[in-house]
């Protein structure tokens, strides 16, 4: 159904004379948990700033459960909770104090205002903290408290742009079973930008890859996956990185990429290589191997193989 969704319609975005967004259309049914993934610099941001209505739309529209985000972006904004990639909090409020302000701005009162703060204390795990300062927190009680601003009014829509950046394993591992929680028990939507492709893979059951403002791929992660033929990573960590060793193996049945990221990866298509091959020629150019492993496709060599850059910096 239409109201259902939120629809990209051809939407275009240029800074100076910069194309940032190229022509790019795609759906998000409700209840989905959507990944948008891409290197940085693809435009996730952007895609997510035009969908709050924050930055202008140059061409196209969306559509989100009907409404437009040009025509009515007052109704839009009021399905959507935002977490923005950079902090937006009162430093030298406490933690309290902060969603104090936040629930007012979206017209909580009362009870209702009270209740809904204790909510996003407890399930983003702050209460403890509560009368701290924000100055005084660590980078991932920030990222929480940040999220905690954008659920209180129990948005449809719950935007996380890049919400795991530079923050500690543990408040990244709680942040990502709070979305899955949220989809789970609220049916909220959730968009979640990223350019951890772990992420992405464990948590969204839809995936949309960006690179240059244009759509890489999109789906299911098992149609990607399977969409690039079984492309299988073999690696080898060696004692020494031979540069020769690289074009060697490039001219080997079945071998469509060599490269050197701390360890030797070989890209193969899978049934169409033999291992002995890799391992000999190899040791014909006396590369001494210490350890090896065969990794089958994921969204990092899906996005390799497709564009032929890596996802991250
Ligand atoms: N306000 C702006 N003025 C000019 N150029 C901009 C502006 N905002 C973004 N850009 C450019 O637009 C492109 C897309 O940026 P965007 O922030 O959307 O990418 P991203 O995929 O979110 O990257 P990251 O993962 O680094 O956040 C980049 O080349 C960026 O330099």
């Amino acid at each position: 159904m239409e109201s259902n969704r939120i629809r990209f319609k051809n939407i275009t975005k240029r800074y100076d004379d910069k194309l940032v967004i190229d022509n790019l259309s795609f759906n998000i049914e409700k209840g989905e948990v959507f990944g948008l993934l891409g290197p940085n610099g693809a435009g996730k941001s952007t895609v997510i700033s035009m969908l709050c209505g924050i930055v202008a739309i140059d061409k196209g529209d969306i559509d989100v459960q009907g409404y437009s985000v040009i025509k009515d972006s007052k109704k839009v904004k009021s399905f959507i909770g935002y977490v923005p990639q950079e902090l937006a909090l009162f430093e030298n409020l406490s933690i309290l104090d902060n969603l104090n302000y936040f629930a007012g701005m979206y017209g909580l009162k009362g009870k209702v205002k009270k209740e809904r703060i204790n909510e996003a204390l407890q399930v983003t795990a702050l209460e403890e903290q509560r009368k701290m300062k924000v100055k005084k927190l660590s980078g991932g009680m920030k990222r929480r408290l940040n999220i905690a601003c954008a659920i209180m009014h129990h948005p449809e829509i719950l935007i996380m742009d890049e919400p795991t950046v530079g923050i500690d394993p543990q408040s990244r591992n709680h942040i990502l079973e709070f979305a899955l929680d949220m989809n789970k028990k609220h049916g909220m939507t959730i968009i979640y930008t990223s350019h951890y492709m772990e992420e992405i893979q464990k948590i969204c059951n839809k995936i949309l890859v960006i690179d240059n403002g244009k759509e890489i791929i999109s789906g299911t992660k098992d149609d990607i996956l399977k969409s690039v033929i079984n492309e299988t990573t073999i690696d080898v960590k060696l004692m020494d990185n031979r540069p020769e060793i690289i074009n060697r193996l490039k001219k080997l049945q079945g071998v469509s990429e060599a490269y050197y990221d701390e360890s030797l990866k070989v890209l193969v298509a899978s049934n169409q290589y033999k291992i002995e091959d890799v391992l000999k020629t190899i040791k014909e150019n006396e590369g001494y191997i210490l350890n090896i492993s065969i990794n089958e496709p994921n969204l990092e060599t899906v996005f390799l193989s497709l564009t032929g850059k890596k996802l991250r910096d």
